[in-house]
């Protein structure tokens, strides 16, 4: 029931696909949502799936003035749905990370100046030096990623200092080559926002700082010393040199709570915001994600979206080139621990296309019969060969390989690693052992494995006379509705209190950054999001358990081939081009 008074807060997701709102009242009880989405709403723009693609660079950008249409449309909705919004205390909310956004020096004056019966995007059209942000698909800096890795000396150093060794994706390669391709339009950007602070920028009036959490997306920032680390930042714009680039890039606001400032004069006058409504920081969605639920460390969150990402939140900083460290969004001497895969929902939907088509109207059924009727690691019996394979129609980031399939089996106890091939159905070819039908369930299993391996010095025992392994391991994204994927979920990755999903599935994010919101504007002194969170939480409504987790048997079957599939990539690594 929506309640008739009381504050509410609001949350954003600005992801490749859509922007979505969610709004909550202080108990964290969802009462209005909205969303558009950019193919079905704004495809005028030319997008696809929310982005453009120029293949031939590997490039992938999006459109800024799409972003601004879609914050008039979403506002308009939530109208639509009368929505109180001069009940509205506060907002925050999640971007998409890495993204960078080029602003002119006449966008401040223009955000400060809005007219309230003109939409945003008419009137920032000056605003812009480019018109574009790239996308964190964007994968045409392989160049600038060798130069930040050589820059600290090694990829391990660079991870050490700024939580990742170089990405493709992340903004300060993204701004190496973006200055080197277009140095005047560099010279013609007065601020860079990420674009998380971009969103908070449009509400706030004026360009906001970056965010400690998503600020650890970017190359540049030294988690350590809390500082822009002077060398990456001197490599990114060579002669424009050190000042030109800490200019446009502001100042890092270390508190995750409070007010940044009230919302900007243009939301009060066209949609009846409230004067005080107050602008908290904005982080990345996946920070935002790991705030849509008191998240312990030793619970892990697996988002299951279009691309897989593996998050959890801990207290020890131990980084490493495979995978990511950021600040925690708002919790001082916390991190998040991050994994990021390309291939998550689309290579799984490559395998269940190929399978026969199920006569239910569930079109995964069949997937997942085979999924669930095949033997762990595909043994017939326990001694017959594991199967272990690598299923990337993109390019993948964990590893940094091309597309491509790879299928190999080994013994039950890891030895032997061979190459294998797919048995053609209409050949009687019986010399290898694998058939299409096994391809489901070693997809999910190469991709839980994966999580595994990296994951694994995270974990520690979560009680007595276990091993170490996830508490709870916690679902969201489409993926988190499928029961198959679930119940290998938590034969590979363990988890002593079992798999949950999330009731929210899709929209995580978006409720993370309500949560963020009521955290900065309601606490108490010194309370922390977890104490606020964890006191208001309602678990019963909130999550669902979905698998039983952590089996022994089964869990130590894959334990015994995670080497096995550690060589595998490493096989497949050796064979890239660049590695030759
Ligand atoms: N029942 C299901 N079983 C497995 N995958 C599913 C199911 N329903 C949706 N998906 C997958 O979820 C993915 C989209 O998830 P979503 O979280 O909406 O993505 P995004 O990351 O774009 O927000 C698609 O790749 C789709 O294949
Ligand atoms: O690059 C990363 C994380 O490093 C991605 O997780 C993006 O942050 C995903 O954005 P959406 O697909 O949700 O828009």
């Amino acid at each position: 029931m929506i309640t008739q008074d009381g504050p509410l807060y609001l949350g954003f997701d600005l992801s490749t696909q859509q922007l979505k709102a969610i709004i909550i009242t202080s108990d964290l009880s969802v009462v209005y949502e909205a969303k558009v989405d950019f193919d079905a709403d704004l495809s005028k723009y030319g997008i696809k799936k929310g982005v453009f693609i120029n293949e031939a660079e590997r490039e992938v950008y999006a459109p800024v003035a799409m972003w601004l249409e879609a914050v008039d449309l979403v506002l308009h909705r939530l109208v639509e749905k009368g929505t109180p919004f001069e009940r509205i205390r506060g907002i925050s909310g999640a971007g998409q990370q890495h993204g960078s956004v080029y602003w002119r020096s006449t966008g401040e004056q223009l955000l400060g100046s809005l007219k309230p019966e003109e939409s945003l995007v008419d009137q920032l059209k000056e605003a812009f030096a480019h018109p574009f942000s790239p996308n964190w698909q964007d994968a045409s800096t392989q160049k600038e990623c060798d130069a930040f890795d050589a820059a600290l000396l090694s990829e391990e150093t660079l991870a050490e200092v700024t939580g990742s060794k170089a990405h493709h994706r992340f903004t300060g390669p993204q701004i190496m080559r973006f200055h080197k391709l277009r140095p005047e339009v560099y010279r013609d950007t007065s601020r860079i926002t990420l674009v998380s602070s971009f969103l908070a920028s449009v509400f706030l009036g004026r360009i906001a700082p970056f965010d400690i959490s998503d600020v650890c997306g970017m190359n540049l920032w030294d988690i350590k010393a809390g500082t822009w680390n002077k060398a990456l930042l001197k490599l990114a714009v060579g002669d424009d040199g050190l000042e030109s680039l800490k200019g446009k890039l502001g100042t890092v606001r270390e508190d995750g709570g409070g007010s940044m400032g009230p919302i900007s004069r243009y939301f009060v006058q066209r949609y009846g915001f409230s004067p005080d409504c107050g602008i908290a920081p904005f982080t990345g969605d996946n920070p935002a994600s790991i705030l849509a639920l008191p998240l312990r460390p030793l619970d892990a969150m697996v988002s299951l979206g279009t691309s897989t990402t593996f998050l959890m939140s801990t207290p020890a900083y131990v980084p490493n080139p495979a995978y990511h460290f950021f600040n925690h969004p708002t919790t001082a001497g916390l991190y998040m621990f991050m994994l990021c895969y390309k291939n998550g929902g689309l290579a799984r939907e490559r395998i269940r296309d190929a399978l026969p088509k199920p006569s239910s109207s569930d079109p995964w059924a069949t997937f997942n019969t085979h999924a669930l009727t095949t033997a762990p690691l595909g043994q017939s019996t326990l001694s017959s060969p594991a199967k272990l394979g690598l299923f990337f129609p993109l390019p993948e980031i964990v590893p940094n390989v091309r597309a491509g399939t790879w299928r190999y089996n080994c013994a039950p106890d890891g030895s032997n690693l061979q190459e294998t091939k797919l048995r053609a159905a209409a050949q009687q070819d019986t010399s290898s052992p694998w058939g299409l039908i096994d391809d489901a369930r070693a997809i999910v299993e190469s991709q839980i494995l994966s999580l595994r391996l990296r994951s694994k010095n995270l974990v520690h025992s979560p009680s007595e006379g276990l091993p170490p392994q996830p508490r709870r391991i916690y679902l969201v994204g489409g993926g988190s509705l499928n029961p198959a994927i679930a119940r290998v979920v938590g034969d590979v990755l363990g988890g002593t209190e079992g798999v949950w999903r999330l009731d929210v599935g899709g929209n995580a994010c978006a409720l993370g950054g309500a949560y963020k919101a009521v955290w900065a504007v309601e606490r108490r002194d010194g309370e922390s999001f977890e104490e606020l969170i964890g006191e208001r939480w309602r678990e019963s409504e909130a999550v669902e358990k979905i698998g039983e987790g952590y089996r022994a048997d089964v869990w130590e079957r894959y334990g015994k081939v995670l080497d096995a599939f550690e060589e595998m990539e490493k096989r497949v690594l050796a064979g890239e081009e660049r590695n030759k």
